[in-house]
């Protein structure tokens, strides 16, 4: 049975923080929060890692492909990101109705007939009803063609609700949410600020439960994946907190992979072999990304600078992914970013040695990104591949990460389901492409990596 909390002062006294959760606090959390998915003799444990804070590392040697461990969601919400699609039940996902899904409740949120009353919605339906959402539907009524109303949703209010969520999680789950990192980050806040103001009774003088909203949402944006979810053809994109696999620090080529099953279920296999005692890394950035790539992502949205083996070899293990052509006249040399340990780094020439400042380089990469990017969303398959073929070589590197991610895209379009039918020519092209990453993939080093695995079983 949910509990049932019925003021905000109630929540934020059940939400009481425990500021120095112990080790084996949280070893035991995380293991509560297993429950009958924690083996027996688990090939893992936690341990403070010499790379950041707390991290997950290997109790005996690990074969790569093996699987390390399995775990349900603590707790999910909808991303509510730009194109999702908002007439999504925030329960059971799926797809409703186009102009009427909202809760016949009024608390605004999308949800299909049948969970409207049900026992997962009905804290969060009476908490958002507390607080008095703003209907936006009657205030965007000439919106629809035939004057007939429509329901609208509100991205921001929607995307608030994983952290509402987290108020209702039992006792144990919501100390394990506290034993989580937050990133104190600015911008968290503005994603309160913003839900705060779809609502007319959002509590935003109440310090103690504001404190605790910005932790929750703190650990959401610093741990949270983006876990994609399929029900009956329609797939969506969950906002899901996986505690154990969130604890698991980055590295740019990570020795574990880990992939979700229907939003609610992730799964971690060693991509590599793992000694005993060796650290199990995952990553948090796209593998095929370039390290000046990486590094902003992860500086800009994870607050950290990686200084893994990967991002201190400026030719990446041989992948030249940064590449871009040089700018000397005549030359048609490779140029690659110099120092490492910058954001900001000068370029040099393989072939004239010549060097160029970071500006000119970064117009230039920005440049190819949005040409190549462009095609990418207005492009039939067909011309793509001429493009990739043709026109691409006159102004990008064939190793730079924005050509190699375009390529990605065509296996990725040729090989979905009812995709047309291709000449054999084109179906030699797409093969070649997919021979042409598996091999980077390999230069990595990145062993039974989840994209190698997609490549191999499911893209073909
Ligand atoms: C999801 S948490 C990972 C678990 C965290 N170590 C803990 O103790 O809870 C993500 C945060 O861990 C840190 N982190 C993870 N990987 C890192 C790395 N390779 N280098 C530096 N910091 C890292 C960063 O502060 C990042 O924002």
């Amino acid at each position: 049975m949910v509990e049932r909390i019925n003021t905000t002062a109630a929540m934020v006294a059940h939400m009481a923080p425990s500021r120095s959760t112990t080790p084996d606090q949280l070893a035991r959390l995380i293991d509560v929060h297993l429950g009958e998915l924690r083996e027996e003799l688990p090939n893992w444990m936690l341990a403070p890692s010499p790379v950041a804070g707390r991290g997950v590392f290997a109790t005996r040697d690990i074969a790569a492909g093996e699987l390390i461990f399995r775990e349900r969601a603590l707790v999910v919400g909808p991303t509510a990101r730009k194109g999702s699609q908002l007439n999504t039940c925030v329960c059971c996902h799926r797809l409703l109705g186009a102009k009427q899904f909202l809760c016949p409740h009024r608390c605004t949120l999308p949800v299909c007939g049948e969970c409207a009353d049900s026992e997962a919605h009905h804290n969060e339906c009476a908490h958002f009803q507390r607080w008095q959402p703003k209907d936006l539907s009657e205030e965007c009524k000439e919106l629809s063609p035939t004057g007939e109303p429509v329901d609208v949703v509100n991205p921001l209010s929607l995307r608030i609700l994983t952290a509402v969520r987290v108020f209702y999680l039992s006792k144990e789950q919501r100390a394990l949410v506290d034993a989580m990192q937050a990133n104190a980050e600015r911008g968290y806040r503005q994603e309160i600020i913003k839900a705060a103001q779809c609502f007319r009774k959002f509590p935003t003088t109440d310090k103690p439960f504001m404190d605790q909203l910005f932790r929750v949402v703190g650990v959401l944006n610093t741990n949270a994946f983006e876990a994609p979810c399929r029900v009956d053809g329609h797939e969506s994109l969950l906002r899901g907190l996986f505690p154990l696999t969130a604890i698991m620090n980055h590295e740019c080529t990570p020795n574990a992979s880990h992939y979700f099953e229907n939003g609610r279920l992730a799964v971690v296999r060693a991509a590599r072999d793992i000694p005993k005692g060796g650290e199990i890394t995952t990553t948090y950035t796209k593998i095929l990304w370039s390290n000046l790539t990486r590094g902003i992502f992860l500086k800009m949205t994870k607050y950290f600078v990686c200084n893994c083996d990967r991002c201190n070899d400026n030719s990446e293990n041989g992948t030249y992914l940064s590449a871009l052509f040089c700018r000397e006249q005549g030359c048609k040399g490779l140029v690659i970013p110099v120092q490492t340990k910058t954001l900001q780094p000068d370029w040099r020439c393989l072939s004239c040695e010549n060097v160029f400042p970071h500006a000119k380089m970064a117009r230039y990469q920005d440049f190819a990104l949005n040409t190549i990017n462009n095609r990418i969303n207005t492009c039939s398959v067909r011309d793509m591949i001429h493009f990739i073929n043709e026109l691409c070589p006159r102004f990008c590197p064939p190793s730079n990460y924005v050509l190699i991610e375009a390529k990605l895209n065509v296996i990725w379009r040729m090989t979905r389901i009812g995709a047309e039918e291709y000449t054999p020519e084109e179906l030699a092209h797409k093969d070649r492409y997919r021979e042409e990453i598996l091999a980077i993939l390999h230069k990595l080093g990145a062993g039974e990596c989840t994209l190698k695995k997609l490549i191999n079983e499911e893209i073909q």
